[in-house]
């Protein structure tokens, strides 16, 4: 099959072979340019999953395929306050400095921020700061996308801008994507497929037939909404369903 990653019987342990996983035998396949969104309540193991398929964390129990080209955009930029915005874009990039600056620069002119390539990361907005972790991994030109809750921090109306950008950004570009979020409408909004993780495993896998651009008004989108609620075991408000009941 045409994959570009392949999960097999992933686990992953913190302490010692007899502990509980943290990831529980998960099977995972993504296909070339496929975006999928990744839910789950806070300590499911989303977070350890992104970063397997990041390769920042070994393969200890299982198998795990993945791209050579990786790029991850985190919940909180990580950029170093003493490089220019331009600089923290091309940090790593082989070929000369002319070279790298003009791929920093286009990377930036993508993110709608090339007039900031001077300036500092401190006087950046938060907006900025996440748009500077986006053409950072852009300008490697990956073949998976991993983004860690990247709008979690965001005012609302920077959120829905970024969220756009992203769709943008993934459909002229076509990495695949795994997008890591809370946020039931985000992942409805931007993925092709929803996955849903509880106590390190997949309990859902959700295709999105929606049209793009997707509407949050459409019946469809709605029912999808309250299936992923479901599977997350919370009400519309976000309530434990449990409890609730
Ligand atoms: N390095 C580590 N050492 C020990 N335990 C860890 C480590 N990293 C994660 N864990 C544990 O693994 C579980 C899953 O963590 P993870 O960060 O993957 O969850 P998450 O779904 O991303 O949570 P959140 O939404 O709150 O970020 C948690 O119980 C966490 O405490």
């Amino acid at each position: 099959m045409n994959a570009i990653v392949e999960l097999r019987a992933l686990s992953r342990r913190f302490h010692g072979p007899a502990s509980q996983p943290v990831l529980d035998r998960i099977d995972l396949t993504i296909a070339p340019g496929e975006f999928v969104a990744l839910l789950g309540r806070s300590g499911s193991g989303k977070t350890t999953l992104l970063r397997t398929l990041a390769g920042l964390d070994p393969v200890t129990e299982g198998k795990a395929r993945l791209p050579q080209r990786r790029a991850v955009v985190f919940q909180e930029p990580r950029l170093l306050p003493w490089k220019p915005v331009w600089e923290n874009v091309a940090l790593g990039l082989p070929g000369s400095l002319g070279a790298t600056r003009g791929h920093a620069l286009r990377a930036l002119r993508e993110v709608e921020l090339a007039h900031r390539a001077q300036a500092w990361p401190l006087t950046l907005s938060g907006g900025e700061a996440q748009r500077t972790g986006l053409a950072r991994a852009l300008v490697r030109d990956p073949e998976l996308l991993l983004l860690d809750e990247p709008f979690a921090s965001l005012d609302a109306l920077t959120r829905l801008r970024m969220q756009s950008l992203v769709g943008e950004l993934w459909q002229a570009h076509q990495p695949a994507v795994l997008l890591v979020t809370h946020d039931v409408e985000e992942a409805l909004l931007l993925a092709d497929r929803v996955l849903v993780l509880a106590q390190g495993r997949l309990i859902e896998d959700v295709s999105v037939p929606l049209p793009r651009p997707r509407r949050r008004a459409a019946a469809d989108f709605d029912a999808l909404r309250l299936r992923l609620l479901g599977a997350l075991g919370v009400d519309e408000d976000g309530n434990d369903a449990a409890k609730a009941a």
